[in-house]
């Protein structure tokens, strides 16, 4: 089965990195991955102090607002940097919230799509050729679960 996912209110939209699950990394907590992911676009960048301003941001689209801003020059090596910025904020959401690391082992080897109109990296696109990097990464973050099911943070 393929199971379709994008919106955090929305179906399976504990998937989402929208969704409210906060993570604690680097020290500090986040409100959701979308404030992490866009956030670290500015690691290292002379805009490095708007970190915590995404940070702080009321909703992962205000986040993903400020981090899409293309006034900001973002670091330059984030094309490769980002798979994992994002893997660090899904492993670390998937190993902080039971109820959702649950509801992602219950899809079993189930495909994951991020039916994403707008982005064909991390989702499936508007045609649904897409990468889909987001389902593969949600799929191998499901995988290292299973294999390493101690490894739930408090
Ligand atoms: N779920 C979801 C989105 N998808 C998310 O957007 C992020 C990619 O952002 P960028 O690299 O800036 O294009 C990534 O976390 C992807 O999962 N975008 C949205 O505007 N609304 C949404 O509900």
């Amino acid at each position: 089965m393929v199971i379709y996912f994008y919106k955090a209110d929305a179906p399976y939209g504990c998937f989402s990195n929208f969704s409210p699950h906060p993570i604690c990394l680097e020290g500090c907590e986040w409100p959701t991955v979308e404030h992490y992911y866009q956030a670290h676009k500015l690691l290292g960048t002379p805009d490095e102090p708007l970190m915590s301003i995404i940070r702080k941001a009321v909703t992962p689209e205000e986040a993903a607002a400020i981090g899409r801003n293309r006034a900001r020059t973002i670091r330059a090596d984030w094309s490769i940097a980002k798979r994992q910025v994002m893997w660090d904020g899904v492993l670390t959401k998937f190993l902080t919230h039971s109820n959702i690391q649950a509801m992602l082992l219950a899809t079993g080897d189930d495909v994951l799509v991020e039916n994403s109109p707008r982005d064909s990296y991390w989702g499936c696109g508007r045609d649904g050729t897409g990468h889909n990097a987001l389902g593969e990464l949600l799929m191998r973050v499901r995988q290292h679960i299973r294999h390493h099911p101690e490894a739930m943070l408090s």
